[in-house]
Formats: C-alpha cells, sequence, structure tokens
C-alpha cells in the first residue's frame, strides 16, 4: 500500500479550481463557496497552499457577499445562506484576509437567523436544523462575535435535538446521524458545552460506525464512506474518545480511496473523485496525524496554525 500522494492530490485540487464549465464545475455550482474552502484547505493541509492567487480568491468571495444584508452566497447572483456563510469566513481566515470584512455587518447578519427557541434558520426562509446552529456558532466565534447571540438558549435547543443513544438529529426527535453529531458536538465544544455530552454512550456510538473494511459509516447498517473519516473522526477526538476506533485501518481504507494516477480521494475505492471526499479524505488523515500534513482542529474544521493566529493575535 503505498502512501499519501500530496503532489497528486495538490495538482487535482488546482486543476479543478481552474475548470468552470465541466459536470463537476456545475453540480456545484450553487455550493461553490463550500468547494472553494474545501479545495483551499486541502492545499493548506498539504503545505501547498502558496499555489493560488489570494487576491481572486478574496475578490471573489466578497463579490458573493449581499451587499444589503450581509450574508454570502454560493456562488455570485445565488442567494445568501449560513452554509456559504460559514465557508467565506473561513476562507478568508485561512488566506488571513479576515480584515476585508465588515465584521459588525457579517455577525449581525448571522445573529439575525436565532431564533426564539435558541435554534437557528439556515436563511431568511426559515428552515431550521442543527447544521445552522454550527455554522452560527463557529462563525461567530471566529469573528469575536459570540456575544450577540443568546449562546445559552443556543445550546438548550441543540441539547434538545440529543438522543438516549447519546447522539445527536437535525431536529429535536430527529434520529442521530454523524453529520448533524459533528455539529452539535463541535457547536458545544466551541462554546465550552461538553459536559452535555454523555461522552461513553456517544463514543460507543461513533465508534460502531467502524466497518470490517476499517472505513466509517453515517449511521448503522450504511457503507463506509471517506467523509465520515471527518464527521466521526473529529466528533470522537473532542469527546476524547478517538482510541476506541482503528487508526491504522482507517488510515488504510482513504489511502486505498485515491486515485494514484490522476489524484482526488473517493468516498469509497474505485469511484469517481471529488474536491469534497478529497478535502475529507485529507482532513481525516490529518487528525490522525499523518505525516507530513499540517494538523486540522476538529471543532473549526481549519488547521490549527490559522486558528492560533485568530485567537492569539496580539
Ligand atoms: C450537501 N452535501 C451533502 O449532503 C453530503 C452528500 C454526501 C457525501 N457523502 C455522502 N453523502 N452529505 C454530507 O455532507 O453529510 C454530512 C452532514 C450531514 C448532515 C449535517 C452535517 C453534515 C455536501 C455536498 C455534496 C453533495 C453531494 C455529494 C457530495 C457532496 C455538503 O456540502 N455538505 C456540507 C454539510 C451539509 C450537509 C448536508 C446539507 O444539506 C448541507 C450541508 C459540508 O460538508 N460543508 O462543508
Ligand atoms: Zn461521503
Amino acid at each position: 500500500m503505498g502512501g499519501l500522494e500530496e503532489e497528486k492530490h495538490a495538482r487535482y485540487i488546482v486543476s479543478v479550481e481552474k475548470k468552470k464549465d465541466d459536470f463537476e464545475a456545475l453540480v456545484i455550482e450553487h455550493l461553490r463557496m463550500n468547494g472553494a474552502y474545501w479545495g483551499l484547505t486541502t492545499l493548506d493541509l498539504l503545505n501547498k497552499i502558496g499555489a493560488i492567487d489570494v487576491d481572486a480568491v478574496v475578490s471573489w468571495v466578497m463579490e458573493c457577499q449581499d451587499k444589503d444584508c450581509g450574508g454570502f452566497a454560493g456562488n455570485l447572483g445565488h442567494d445568501p445562506h449560513l452554509l456559504y456563510t460559514i465557508s467565506a469566513v473561513q476562507i478568508l481566515a485561512l488566506l488571513d484576509r479576515l480584515d476585508v470584512l465588515d465584521i459588525e455587518k457579517v455577525s449581525d447578519y448571522v445573529a439575525g437567523l436565532q431564533n426564539e427557541d435558541g435554534s437557528f434558520s439556515g436563511d431568511m426562509w426559515g428552515e431550521i436544523d442543527t447544521r445552522f446552529s454550527y455554522c452560527a456558532i463557529c462563525c461567530l466565534s471566529l469573528l469575536g462575535r459570540l456575544s450577540k447571540i443568546n449562546v445559552e438558549k443556543a445550546v438548550n435547543f441543540i441539547v434538545s435535538c440529543k438522543n438516549l443513544d447519546g447522539g445527536f438529529g437535525s431536529i429535536p426527535g430527529g434520529e442521530s446521524h454523524a453529520g448533524q453529531i459533528f455539529c452539535c458536538v463541535g457547536a458545544l465544544a466551541i462554546t465550552g458545552s461538553l459536559h452535555h455530552v454523555d461522552r461513553d454512550l456517544l463514543g460507543w456510538w461513533l465508534c460502531e460506525r467502524q466497518c470490517k473494511d476499517g472505513g466509517l459509516n453515517g449511521r448503522p447498517e450504511k457503507l463506509a464512506d471517506v467523509c465520515y473519516s471527518w464527521w466521526v473522526l473529529s466528533s470522537l477526538i473532542m469527546i476524547d474518545r478517538v482510541h476506541w476506533i482503528d487508526k491504522e485501518k482507517l488510515t488504510r481504507f482513504i489511502l486505498n480511496c485515491q486515485d494514484k494516477d490522476n489524484g482526488g480521494i473517493s468516498d469509497r475505492p474505485d469511484n469517481a473523485v471529488d474536491v469534497f471526499h478529497t478535502y475529507f479524505g485529507v482532513a481525516g488523515l490529518s487528525l490522525m496525524e499523518y505525516p507530513g500534513l499540517k494538523t486540522i482542529d476538529p471543532a473549526y474544521a481549519l488547521p490549527v496554525d490559522v486558528v492560533n493566529r485568530i485567537f492569539f493575535r496580539k
């Protein structure tokens, strides 16, 4: 089994950033801001962020900001949403360009999406989901504006989504899913509220996600998928139970999902690669301290040196 093809993955990411009209670019067209965050964070984890034109990326990101409400859209001319606003702020943090933001305007947009019950809507249309609680809390924390929301009510809503199996769903009564668990555990970690989590019960549910092939799935009986290397692993690390899974087998599963010729990582062996799974595969390896990769922060989903620069800047 060979190692991680760093060079090939960096070239794959840069090639996708350049192509704007092929199928993959069209599929993710409406969530291009997410795609940019996945691609740029992967390059930074591979120590290859020097390969990109920072000014070009920053001006494109800023063109996606809705000048009236302050929120960011997934691409030029699309509607603003929390899912893309968090990605935009993460990209600017990664490139050390948070200075281009009107911090009050963006944080007012995010804080304005909190509901009476402490939950968050993704945008003006009102859909409530713990995904959006994470986006809001992570974004406001990076901007240093958590004081603009009712953190206690936000935490109470997340706790109201905790299930008997120790996991979390998208809304109260929603079934446990690894993606939702990452959002809830990440938001609780950022707000210093992890005492609400039953670490052994949730740790058990999460380590049960490891399949025979070493990969992790998102729910019982599902197939392993590289992106769950992030959702499950980051949650296990945040609750200090990562030693309950076999890291060697998971590492081999991820490496086995690489396209060794053209670069990129797929969701499972021999499937088509994409930017999303390339990012979550490299991020998963980073969480397992794979040699040569930068370390990623499990709660902020940004390299640790980027998080430190934000919180410890004099
Ligand atoms: C919208 N989305 C998903 O629904 C992926 C689809 C998938 C990939 N592998 C298995 N399914 N699922 C996903 O991200 O699930 C993780 C998750 C679920 C619920 C809450 C939070 C995370 C992916 C994009 C995608 C679509 C189709 C194929 C590959 C990637 C996505 O943008 N995920 C977001 C999180 C998310 C998840 C679900 C949403 O409805 C919206 C956003 C993300 O990771 N941002 O950094
Ligand atoms: Zn996946």
